[in-house]
């Protein structure tokens, strides 16, 4: 498997990417690769045949109206849906050139790769400090110098340490819903994965809270790939360098955020984006 953030060499080296290394003609190394991808819920069909490029070190936003696969989509970059009885899948997902699907990936140590925050802040009932170490203690990882520096780096990264740096040791329940949020994504990277998966991570959260966030996502994406399901067009407008529109488990169209929102291709992203239906 590659290590994490290999394709970093494509950037920092003097030699130039390959055409095979970049997305389209605009960005970065592509890190996730969909292709030809679709996926089943027993007989039922959500996600129908998707093509996509996710580049390294950017925010895509995926859109598009409620039950349209966005969810689902997201989940299948780690493998969630696995948990669910009767799913299948067809065509590949792939990471760094490899397979979600390849017999040698554990799916334990694509999770690790590949992080996740949710909808609603879901803490554990357990300190700030433990909240942030529990995957590494999981791992029996347990040594104090070393904890005590991934729960700097991780809240530091999340924009919370200074607001949480005396406190450590207090129940992560006794954090605003921001800070909440904020804390599951410290959480969802203190093992340092290549890929932060965001399903509505703001969708609980009030304006102020959902700046901070976006803020957030911004400076992450310097250490990490983002892709982010969102309602919110505001957010994706602002947030993202790419953007997907999906609509009945089908991908409509992506490309640059900018592109998408001021001129999109397709007549159905046009009438999603200006509110035509949603
Ligand atoms: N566990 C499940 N079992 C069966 N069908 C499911 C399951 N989860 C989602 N679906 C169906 O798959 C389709 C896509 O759902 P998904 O949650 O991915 O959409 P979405 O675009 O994320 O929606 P929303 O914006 O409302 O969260 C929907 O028709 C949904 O009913």
């Amino acid at each position: 498997m590659a290590s994490p953030n290999s394709n970093t060499s494509v950037v920092q080296n003097s030699e130039p990417p390959t055409a095979t290394s970049l997305v389209d003609d605009f960005s970065n190394p592509k890190m996730v690769e969909v292709d030809h991808f679709n996926f089943y819920y027993g007989a039922k069909q959500a996600i129908f045949d998707v093509c996509l490029d996710i580049p390294e070190r950017q925010i895509t936003a995926f859109i598009g109206p409620s039950g349209c696969g966005k969810s689902t989509l997201l989940r299948n970059l780690n493998r969630l849906n696995d948990l669910i009885d009767g799913v299948r899948h067809e065509g590949d997902i792939r990471i760094d050139g490899t397979s979600l699907y390849d017999p040698t990936v554990e799916v334990i140590s694509l999770r690790k790769r590949v992080g996740m925050v949710f909808q609603k802040y879901n803490p554990f009932p357990k300190t700030i400090y433990e909240n942030v170490v529990f995957s590494l203690r999981v791992a029996g990882r347990n040594k104090k110098s070393e904890l005590d520096e991934v729960v700097e780096r991780s809240l530091r990264s999340a924009a919370l340490w200074d607001e949480v740096k005396d406190r450590l040791h207090d129940s992560a329940y006794g954090l605003s819903g921001g800070q909440q949020q904020r804390l599951c994504i410290a959480r969802a990277i203190a093992n340092r994965p290549q890929i932060l998966l965001m399903d509505e991570p703001c969708a609980a959260l009030d304006p102020i809270a959902t700046l901070k966030i976006e803020e957030l996502m911004l400076d992450l994406k310097k250490e990490f790939t983002i892709a982010i399901v969102t309602h919110n067009m505001q957010q994706a407008s602002r947030c993202s360098d790419r953007t997907a529109f999906m609509f009945m488990g089908r991908l409509i169209e992506h490309g640059e955020t900018k592109q998408i929102f001021t001129e999109p291709k397709e007549q159905q992203t046009e009438s999603y984006i200006s509110g035509r239906f949603s």
